[in-house]
């Protein structure tokens, strides 16, 4: 079973965020260390934690490097900034950086600081070996993908230590020029960790349209911003215009089957087509699948969104077809959400929102299932049905641990949704087992007309 159970906003946690000085920190940000780990850190304003570095932040001699993608609070703004950080991040995934490649590349949120409330995606670059190249490459990268105003790239180098450990670790922050190594020091600061905040930096703006969207008109507003960049958008936003708002359920019984992959939701949803005559959905529906493609390989911003507006056309296929037949619906919102939720909380579990946060609520104005059925599987089960379908064999251990982590965080997520919650459905057992519960959780919570 994974840990759950509220984390309540601790006062104290909030109060070790500042530096003992009393002066506030230039910066705070957090970084996802290889295996999940969070490093909370300060740069500026005397630092917390006694003024000592994160725990393997930077393993001496190597050097890091940061840089972040500013945002604004509009829609547009959002929209311009995901994509650039895309960008950067599939520049990134190349030589020299990337698997294979000389530097390590990491996640990085900054979410503190003098720019303002807003967090900041950007990356922490780790180059072991302290090559000149990896830091001429990261200039032209931030040189060729960032607005002047924030060529801004960090540099991180720990002071030598007498005692062969990590010394005190220091940021010189530059600012670069259009010219190909012309750049200025704007300043240098120390670099201490931080303790970590009760909530993840990046849950307050999850709904703020980052993420997960709690209405039509958000998820709309985003791909409306897309429409210059990305042609797709505009038939997507055709098709959505032309469901019926607010779509009622019919009166016989809506009936949705989530899980991860390979849960047996195909199976499942399947049988029950069959069994109880009923009309069988699945969310994207058929008639968006052509642009899917497009939109997966989109920053999480717009592949959400994409996602969320394709919920929204099933609801009007749910409302027509609810008056007729009963309608199994594979996958719906809380796929969207939960995937979502899990891709930007870094981290592992105990990072998601606690339970009860808004993130985990359904929108108000999306048609609500009569139940939601959650297939899950082990670990061990799971990889054997993917074995059988050929998938996972030739995958490295690393990949598949991280896979694991994510895979706890989107069940977790989906675990915390509220009304309607997802019920958890053990699909361990036979193909005959798993039906025979499902259909009993179905004649005691449904009402057939
Ligand atoms: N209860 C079960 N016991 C054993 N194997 C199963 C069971 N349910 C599904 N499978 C097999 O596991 C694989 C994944 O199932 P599938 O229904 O395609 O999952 P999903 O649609 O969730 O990805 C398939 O090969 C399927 O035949
Ligand atoms: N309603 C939905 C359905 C899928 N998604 C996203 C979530 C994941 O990134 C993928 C999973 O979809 P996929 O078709 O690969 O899953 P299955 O084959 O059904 O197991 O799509 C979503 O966000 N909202």
């Amino acid at each position: 079973m994974l840990p759950r159970g509220p984390r309540a906003f601790s006062q104290a946690a909030a109060t070790a965020l500042r530096p003992p000085s009393g002066s506030a920190p230039e910066r705070l940000c957090v970084a996802e260390l290889p295996g999940s780990e969070l490093a909370y850190f300060a740069e500026g304003g005397g630092g917390g934690d006694g003024g000592r570095p994160p725990r393997g932040f930077l393993p001496p001699p190597g050097r890091c490097f940061s840089f972040c993608v500013p945002s604004g609070p509009s829609a547009g703004e959002r929209v311009r900034a995901a994509r650039l950080h895309r960008r950067a991040e599939q520049r990134l995934s190349r030589e020299p950086f990337g698997p294979g490649g000389a530097a390590e590349v990491l996640p990085l949120l900054a979410y503190a600081g003098p720019s303002g409330s807003r967090p900041e995606k950007g990356f922490l670059v780790r180059d072991r070996r302290r090559l000149p190249e990896t830091e001429r490459a990261l200039e032209d990268l931030v040189r060729l993908i960032l607005p002047p105003p924030a060529r801004l790239l960090s540099v991180y180098e720990a002071a030598a230590a007498e005692d062969g450990g990590g010394g005190p670790l220091w940021r010189s922050l530059w600012r670069l020029q259009g010219a190909p190594e012309s750049k200025v020091l704007l300043g240098r600061a120390r670099v201490a960790g931080a303790a970590e905040p009760a909530l993840h930096p990046a849950a307050p703006h999850l709904l703020d349209g980052a993420a997960v969207f709690a209405s039509f008109e958000a998820a709309r507003a985003s791909l409306r911003e897309c429409l210059s960049v990305i042609p797709e958008a505009k038939a997507v936003l055709d098709l959505v215009d032309g469901c019926p708002v607010h779509a009622k359920k019919g009166d016989f019984p809506v009936i949705v089957i989530e899980g991860l992959d390979a849960t047996g939701k195909t199976t499942v949803t399947h049988a029950l087509k069959d069994s109880l005559n009923a009309v069988l959905l699945r969310s994207p529906p058929p008639c968006v699948s052509q642009w899917r493609k497009v939109f997966d390989d989109e920053p999480t911003l717009i592949r959400r969104a994409f996602y969320a507006l394709t919920n929204y056309i099933v609801a009007s296929e749910i409302a027509e077809q609810s008056t007729k037949s009963p309608v199994i619906v594979d996958r719906f919102w809380h796929s969207t959400a939960a995937y979502a939720i899990a891709t930007e909380i870094s981290g592992k579990i105990q990072h998601l929102p606690p339970v009860h946060h808004p993130v985990y609520r359904w929108p108000g104005d999306l048609l609500k299932p009569d139940l939601v059925l959650l297939l899950t599987v082990s670990p061990e089960e799971r990889i054997r049905r993917l074995q059988g379908r050929g998938i996972e064999k030739t995958r490295e251990e690393a990949e598949l641990e991280a896979n694991n982590i994510f895979r706890q965080k989107v069940e977790e997520s989906y675990l915390r949704m509220e009304n309607p919650a997802c019920q958890p459905v053990d699909a361990s057992p036979s193909r005959e087992e798993v039906l025979k519960t499902v259909h009993h959780l179905i004649k005691k919570q449904c009402h057939f007309p």
